[in-house]
């Protein structure tokens, strides 16, 4: 893992771990035993640390957190590197990263590639920097630099580092030898003033004010978060405690994280942003062994706000659009907004005035279906109506070349009902974007009984193209971010009912760390949506709603939605929905005593008393309910593991990283407990079939030890 060359009077310790060379077990014994045989060796006089293969360290082994820890520890691997009477020089390049930089801020000297990047990204996995990363930063850079870097986790280039002084030296030519050549430079030359533990703080008077603006800040960004906290309190006492004890403070407020809720939920996150993309069928067909057709085209059906920005993500990275739209007007006015919205990207320096340009130069609007004759690729973005997707498809299927996939962006309609009416249903899938589709990360895309698999390579390779988290689900009545979060909205509607006001559920939501809660979400995209949905359903089922509705086909039905959209309060839009606005289309939502009456009337009229609802019960009836169909989500195999789910949860639902998602937050809650509480509402709510409990949530939480996660499906889920 670290192969010992000399050269000359030079020895090298070449970190051999691929593919990123964490600093695993077998690396730091290898470093501390290179470093005292250098040490040892009468012709060495200089010790030159580098990585083999694409990077210099990026971290510490991230595996090995959460079990037992071996010696030696990074942090003694450390202080043998700074303690050499020897010179060690660390040669940097690629990314050097938490652990990795750390090693190279133990060593005496630093030089790198010109093209690498440093950063302590420990912050991501709740974490900080605690091989004395927080105490030595400081010392090179001063406070305000080191509190940002260490706070946001960033990578910096190698310029900046330079600018800095993390980086003694840039190299453009062969680091290996430039660093031999270096390493000789500095032999004999005395080593204390380069030991950064000898080093005092230069800016440590002004600790406090910085200490106190770097909190503001980090409590305002990454609220609820504990590890930025502790960053802080550690770089605070890098500048006022002697370098043991400030070493002492940092070991401390790295252990608390290291056993921390949100740390675990973090590095979870780490895992499953790779695994999620990695699909696989239930047929044996995967990433691994399916080719993706390459996408040179594609035409967007629909120019709404939904079109208009799927077409964005298209246009941005190269891919020419064609979006069609019946009426002229709005096709016009959507290609007036694509417009003004990479416009606004310019102005945020995302992209340049000339991408801006490139981008528009390949998007052509059309208002004939006809055009589409020659793409590889269709997204219909129209209204939510099966009829209407129906015979659009079956339009498509017959202009399309036999070789086009075609897609739909429904949010829950069935794709294997779509795809009958044309007759490639191969060739047939869901791309289910979420507003705003140019903004959000998540792309679920949906797999039907007849999807080839090179459909959803296809499908899966271009969501990566395009910049999207892609995960991959299978078809069924609202996927898994819908099916899932109805769940949530039922239960926040039904609380209404029961006693609580929209601003009481949304604070509960928002404070365990959801992006926002579902009243506020509902007033985003407007309560008119949901009732076009819920008349639509009731009038193919030959049903009337009414205010008097409690039941609809034997489960529990909430009128207030409608009482709602009967008000005009849209949401947003017209400035009134759960919350007031100032003005339509304003941000800032406040509690509106008219609801609180439109909610006591409602209940007056149904003969409902109201009570107060505890916080507890609103987190359990949320997110217990959404967790219970995840579980059914899972045994069906809609998503193939709960890592698909969680991602999608947080890239598309606004659910913490910090909490890793509802089912990683399921298994810190314990599945026992989950099981028991969903029993209790299921008894407590028998017209909400959805509490029943799933099957494989109870088979899991009979198991007399927790199951880990990464077993759920696989240790149950055959024997359902
Ligand atoms: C006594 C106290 C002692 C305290 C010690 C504290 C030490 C320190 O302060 C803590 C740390 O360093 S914390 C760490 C701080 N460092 C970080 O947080 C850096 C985390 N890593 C990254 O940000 C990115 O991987 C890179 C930018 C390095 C490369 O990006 P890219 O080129 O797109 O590649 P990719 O697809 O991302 O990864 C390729 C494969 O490598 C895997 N893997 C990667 N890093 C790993 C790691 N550290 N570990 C294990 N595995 C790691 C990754 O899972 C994947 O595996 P798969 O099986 O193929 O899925």
């Amino acid at each position: 893992m670290v192969d010992y060359i000399v050269d000359g009077n030079i020895a090298v310790l070449e970190i051999n771990n691929p593919p990123v060379n964490a600093l695993s077990i077998h690396v730091r014994e290898g470093l501390l035993t290179g470093i005292q045989k250098a040490n040892q060796d009468g012709s060495v006089q200089a010790i030159v640390i580098i990585g083999k293969g694409s990077t210099f360290p990026s971290g510490a082994d991230i595996r090995e957190f959460g079990k037992p820890p071996k010696e030696p520890w990074l942090t003694a691997v450390g202080e043998a590197i700074e303690a050499s009477e020897k010179p060690v020089i660390s040669a940097l390049h690629g990314t050097a990263l938490g652990g990795g930089l750390e090693v190279a801020l133990f060593s005496h000297y630093r030089i790198a590639d010109e093209r690498s990047r440093v950063g302590f990204p420990e912050v991501k996995l709740g974490l900080l920097p605690g091989a004395q990363g927080t105490i030595r930063l400081p010392r090179l850079t001063g406070l305000a630099v080191a509190m940002r870097i260490i706070t946001s986790g960033d990578h910096i280039n190698a310029p900046e580092a330079l600018k800095y002084g993390i980086l003694d030296k840039l190299i453009s030519g062969n680091l290996l030898q430039e660093a031999k050549t270096f390493a000789k430079s500095v032999i004999g030359k005395p080593l204390d003033n380069r030991r950064l533990s000898k080093i005092a703080v230069r800016d440590a008077a002004t600790v406090d004010k910085h200490f106190d603006e770097a909190l503001a800040e980090v409590k305002r960004k990454y609220k609820g978060m504990i590890a930025p906290v502790n960053c802080l309190k550690s770089i605070r006492g890098s500048a006022k405690l002697p370098f043991v004890e400030a070493a002492r403070l940092e070991a401390a407020l790295f252990r608390e994280l290291l056993t921390s809720a949100q740390s675990a939920a973090l590095r979870y996150s780490f895992f499953a942003d790779r695994s999620a993309p990695r699909w696989k069928l239930p047929s044996g067909a995967s990433i691994e062994n399916t080719k993706p057709d390459i996408i040179k085209s594609v035409a967007v059906i629909g120019a709404g706000t939904m079109g208009s920005a799927i077409a964005i993500c298209f246009i941005r990275v190269g891919i020419p659009v064609l979006l069609v739209e019946q009426n002229d007007k709005l096709l016009q006015n959507a290609l007036k907004n694509i417009g003004q919205i990479l416009q606004g990207s310019v102005k945020l320096n995302r992209i340049t005035a000339d991408q801006r340009k490139q981008s528009l130069q390949i998007l052509r609007g059309e208002t004939s279906l006809d055009i589409v004759s020659d793409v590889d690729l269709v997204v219909e973005a129209v209204f939510e109506n099966l009829k209407l997707k129906q015979e659009i498809f079956a339009r498509l299927d017959k202009i399309c070349k036999p070789s086009a996939l075609l897609c739909s962006n429904t949010s829950t309609l069935d794709i294997d009902k779509i795809a009958v009416a044309t007759n490639r249903p191969g060739k047939v899938a869901g791309m289910h974007f979420f507003a705003p589709a140019h903004i959000m990360k998540l792309l679920e895309n949906v797999y039907g009984t007849h999807t080839s698999p090179s459909t959803v390579a296809t499908i899966m390779d271009i969501g990566k193209r395009i910049g999207k988290v892609s995960v991959l689900v299978r078809t069924c009545d609202g996927f898994v971010a819908n099916r899932m979060n109805r769940m949530v909205g039922n239960e926040a509607v039904f609380m209404l009912e029961e006693g609580a006001l929209p601003q009481d559920v949304d604070r509960v939501l928002e404070d365990f760390g959801m992006a926002m809660g579902p009243f506020r979400v509902t007033d985003l995209s407007g309560s008119d949506v949901g009732w076009r949905i819920r008349q639509e359903r009731a009038k193919e089922q030959g049903i009337q709603l009414t205010y008097e509705t409690r039941f609809v086909n034997g489960e529990r039905y909430s009128s207030l939605p409608d009482r709602l959209y009967e008000l005009g309060r849209y949401g947003q839009k017209t400035g009134k929905g759960w919350y007031r606005y100032e003005k339509p289309f304003a941000r800032t939502a406040y509690p509106d005593p008219e609801i609180t009456d439109v909610i006591n009337s409602h209940c007056r009229s149904l003969g409902i008393e109201r009570r107060v609802i505890p916080p507890q019960e609103i987190i359990e009836r949320c997110l217990f309910a959404a967790i219970n169909e995840g579980f059914k989500v899972l045994e069906e195999g809609v998503a193939e593991k709960p890592e698909n789910i969680d991602i999608i949860w947080q890239y598309g639902l606004g659910f913490p990283r910090y909490r890793g998602g509802p089912m990683f937050y399921a298994s810190q809650v314990g599945l026992k407990t989950i099981y028991e509480r969903v029993c209790y509402y299921y008894d407590a709510f028998p017209h909400s079939s959805y509490w029943a409990p799933s099957d494989l949530l109870r088979k899991l939480a009979s198991h007399s030890t927790e199951v880990p996660i990464d077993q759920w499906t696989s240790k149950e889920r055959s024997r359902l």
